[in-house]
């Protein structure tokens, strides 16, 4: 039962799945936290496996960049393999002031200048929102590793170079807390196939004071997302299953 973008036999996909964008990242996530990792997809090299994480079974995937790939990938995920549980584990540019390089930032709600969710949801606007049980686990699982964590409004840019950066100061008018480019479009594919969702990023760059992670600070940082995301699932299984 292939998909146009995902070659996985039936059932070699996991009910949760965690997907950073990068496919390379998805298989160093895959070797490093789960046991007996094998893979299911490398169509387009779109990375995935499925493996087992302190007894719970989970999967990785690369997502891509941007709100069209994103879509695409957690469109066949939920509506063809039966996938569950969505949880993005990305970078983000921070905006607020009060957050800094290597904060956990959970994407409560997540705004965007894409047409997707109004595209689908008869030119209204949808309040594209994170599962909340899956936010709160994911906070919990932070605050319990003494990580600093921020919760609030994402934004989902189409565009990484934007032309006019006036909406950052908007941004930080609206108190939003970072920037990144696929939040709003997994909500909103969540929403309209009855999944849950859940974006967690690690603030790789603040756009106002132009500070940057190192290659190895953001390793680290991705590291304990990574493990929070997975915490995260864990503690929803135990109060759903
Ligand atoms: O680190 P990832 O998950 O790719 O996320 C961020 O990085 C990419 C841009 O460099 C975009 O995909 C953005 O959302
Ligand atoms: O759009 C984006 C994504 C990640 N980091 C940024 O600074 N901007």
């Amino acid at each position: 039962m292939a998909t146009l973008h995902i070659e996985a036999a039936p059932g070699e996909i996991a009910e949760s799945i965690l997907l950073p964008g990068d496919p390379l990242r998805a298989r160093a996530i895959a070797e490093r936290f789960l046991d007996k990792p094998v893979q299911f997809n490398r169509v387009r090299n779109m990375l995935g496996f499925t493996g087992n994480w302190k007894g719970h079974r989970i999967s990785v995937m690369g997502s891509g960049m941007g709100i069209p790939s994103i879509s695409i990938y957690a469109h066949e995920l939920i509506s063809q393999y039966g996938v569950k549980k969505l949880v993005r584990v990305g970078s983000c540019g921070a905006v607020a002031d009060g957050a800094s390089l290597r904060d956990v930032v959970i994407g409560l709600g997540a705004s965007t200048d894409s047409g997707v969710n109004r595209s689908r949801f008869l030119g209204h606007d949808l309040a594209a929102i994170a599962d909340f049980e899956l936010a709160r686990h994911a906070d919990a699982a932070a605050r319990a590793r003494g990580i600093p964590v921020q919760v609030g409004n994402l934004f989902s840019g189409d565009l990484f170079y934007a032309p006019d950066a006036a909406y950052i100061d908007l941004l930080r008018r609206y108190r939003f807390v970072g920037v990144e480019m696929e939040a709003a479009g997994l909500y909103g594919v969540a929403t309209e196939l009855g999944a849950r969702a859940l974006t967690i990023c690690t603030v790789a760059n603040h756009i106002i004071t132009g500070e940057t992670l190192t290659s190895a600070d953001s390793q680290q940082s991705f590291h304990q997302m990574v493990e929070i995301a997975l915490d995260a699932l864990a503690r929803d299984e135990a109060d759903h299953d």
